[in-house]
């Protein structure tokens, strides 16, 4: 037997697709605010040990993946988020 569910109006799907949007964005907003704490700890053990707050070809690592994901603006999305995690160079 076939269930016919009822059809939602266009402002039904997108107000339930914002809200996805708005619980994906709470997602990604931790997820970044756990990624500046962790690469803290990093940054803070190498200088403790002697070394640079910045580690270039990790960074270009990072860009690689991101590039490789998403393109382009991956590229820039990485570098946002570097920027967010060890500050301006
Ligand atoms: O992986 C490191 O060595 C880090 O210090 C972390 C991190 C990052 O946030 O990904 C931050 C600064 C460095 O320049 C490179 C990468």
């Amino acid at each position: 037997m076939t269930t016919v569910t009822p059809e939602q109006t266009p402002e039904q799907t997108i107000a339930d697709a914002r809200a996805r949007i708005d619980a994906l964005d709470d997602r990604i907003i931790g997820l970044i605010q756990e990624r500046m704490a962790v690469s803290t700890v990093v940054q803070r053990t190498r200088i403790a040990s002697g070394g640079r707050r910045v580690h270039l070809s990790r960074e270009m690592e990072i860009l690689g993946r991101y590039s490789e994901a998403l393109g382009k603006p991956g590229t820039s999305l990485a570098m946002t988020l570097l920027e967010l995690c060890r500050g301006r160079i």
